[in-house]
């Protein structure tokens, strides 16, 4: 995909993601990889009114070359390229369930997202809890990176998801996903809840690979 249609193809996609409720106001920003750099959502922009042209762009070193002030969290963005070689694209949320998940104080933070269902162990992945930062905190790009590349999608605390895939369109499903399993999660509260067992999500990640998307 060439720049002009990465560009049209993250205020699409955005859009959509504000239209169906997954952001809303101007929470959320989300991040595209074009050969020469990364393109990334203006600070204080709303999802669902970018504008192609000013979109913030930032070259290989992270230097802002062109369009609006990019994100705040361009720091977790970019945690996310360097330590997951092939990541493509970067989509975070303030998501209600998924938000509601990351204020839960018994949440496991080793998998704050269980693994209800088949499509989020192949969709999402396992999603570590980070704890709560500062949005904007640069110490938020060193706790993915500590990380080390295991994880595509986290959790932050009291805050909401990130998540990582190879291109956008994965990046924005997987986002979903994960809102819809943190939906469940939430609805089965209290409930004896039966997750899929260990051999299960080696299955699936044998047969689709380890989450994200691929
Ligand atoms: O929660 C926050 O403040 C940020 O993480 C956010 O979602 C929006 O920040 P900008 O992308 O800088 O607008
Ligand atoms: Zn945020």
């Amino acid at each position: 995909m060439n720049e002009p249609e990465a560009r049209a193809e993250l205020v699409r996609l955005s859009r959509s993601l504000f239209e169906r409720g997954y952001s809303v106001g101007s929470a959320g920003n989300v991040s595209v990889a074009v050969a020469d750099g990364l393109l990334v959502t203006p600070t204080n922009s709303c999802l669902g009114s970018l504008e192609a042209g000013r979109i913030a762009k930032l070259d290989g070193g992270g230097r802002h070359v062109s369009g609006d002030s990019p994100s705040k969290e361009v720091f977790l963005h970019r945690a996310f390229y360097e330590t997951r070689p092939g990541t493509g694209a970067v989509v975070h949320l303030h998501s209600t369930y998924a938000t509601a998940l990351s204020c839960l104080a018994d949440i496991d933070p080793d998998n704050a997202i269980p693994p209800l269902t088949p499509y989020v162990v192949m969709r999402v992945g396992r999603v570590r809890l980070l704890p709560y930062l500062r949005p904007g905190d640069p110490a938020l790009g060193d706790a993915i990176r500590a990380l080390g590349g295991a994880c595509a999608a986290v959790l932050l605390a009291n805050h909401g998801p990130v998540v990582a895939a190879r291109d956008l369109r994965s990046a924005v499903f997987a986002a979903e996903e994960l809102e819809e399993t943190a939906r469940l999660a939430l609805l089965l509260r209290g409930l004896p809840a039966r997750m899929l067992e260990p051999a299960r999500i080696d299955e699936l990640e044998r047969a689709f690979g380890p989450g994200a998307g691929g």
